[in-house]
């Protein structure tokens, strides 16, 4: 079922940045869902919910371009992604990844720099300008004092707001994130959130997957919910946060609220 057919519910504002064209991403062994028709405007904050498995990070990892639709399109800043290179996607948009396999031993320092390869040429050595943006976005996800520290010394929760600062010194129009708040305490949570609202109010744009329901509905102006029989809904989050097609989405009974004007998502008590 396809509950809201359009992705042009409340977009009004800014460009798409990247357009989903009846994209059908590629689970393997598994049947096409329905095709995406997704337009990622400047200034916009896109979650996407569903249950594990449902193919979040596959979809994530296909709007960046690593790894192939099995139909459709993107379009990046009006041309075809396919078609352009590499380097010149990695300037445009970014992904911060679920789940991160350092290969090599490295600084905290070396690893924000590598969100200006991008912009260097083969065996070109980083500027003092590409240091100055490596180190602002440390202090801007509170890493300001850990230039120097191992990779391998630092928290799961220090490890991901790392991988937050690469993309921040990658400086792209777009964010991709794959469960942004992952191993973050609840300071956190919401100091990367208002730091990725912070982005879009500046006119760039996120599209984040998140587990947290009431995160999503405080943080999200669009949301796109994939279910696992294929079906794929999306919109203006205010449209989309109808208790009957979260539960369907989740298999899970809730109990709405409102708290500060706010939608607030609970599980409900099991009798
Ligand atoms: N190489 C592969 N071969 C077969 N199935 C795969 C492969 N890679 C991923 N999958 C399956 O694709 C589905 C989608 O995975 P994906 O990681 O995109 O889900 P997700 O929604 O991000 O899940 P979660 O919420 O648990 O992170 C899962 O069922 C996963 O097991």
């Amino acid at each position: 079922m396809r509950v809201a057919p359009t992705g042009s519910i409340g977009l009004t504002a800014g460009s798409a940045l990247l357009e989903a064209r009846d994209l059908v991403i590629d689970i393997p062994e598994r049947g096409d869902g329905a095709p995406l028709n997704l337009p990622i405007r400047a200034g916009s904050c896109w979650g996407v919910l569903g249950p594990n498995g449902v193919g979040k990070t596959t979809l994530l990892h296909t709007l960046a371009g690593l790894r192939p639709a099995r139909r459709g399109q993107l379009w990046l800043d009006g041309e075809p992604m396919t078609e352009m290179p590499r380097r010149v996607v990695a300037q445009r948009l970014a992904l911060v990844f679920q789940d991160r396999h350092d290969g090599f031993p490295a600084t905290v320092l070396e690893t924000a720099l590598i969100g200006r390869h991008p912009y260097l040429r083969p065996w070109q050595m980083e500027t003092a300008a590409d240091y100055a943006a490596a180190r602002s976005a440390l202090i801007r996800v509170g890493l300001g004092g850990f230039e120097r520290r191992a990779l391998d010394t630092l928290s799961g929760g220090e490890r991901q707001r790392l991988a937050i600062a690469t993309a921040l010194t990658q400086d792209p129009a777009l964010f991709l994130f794959d469960e942004p708040t992952n191993h973050l305490d609840l300071h956190h949570q919401v100091a990367v959130l208002d730091l990725v609202r912070g982005l879009v109010q500046t006119g760039r744009a996120a599209v984040m997957s998140l587990h947290d329901l009431n995160l999503a509905a405080r943080y999200c102006d669009h949301l796109l919910f994939l279910y696992p029989d294929g079906a794929a809904c999306w919109g203006a989050a205010r449209a989309m946060l109808v208790p009957t097609a979260l539960e369907r989405l989740f298999g899970q009974t809730l109990v709405a609220g409102e708290v500060d004007g706010q939608p607030v998502f609970l599980p409900a008590r099991r009798a």
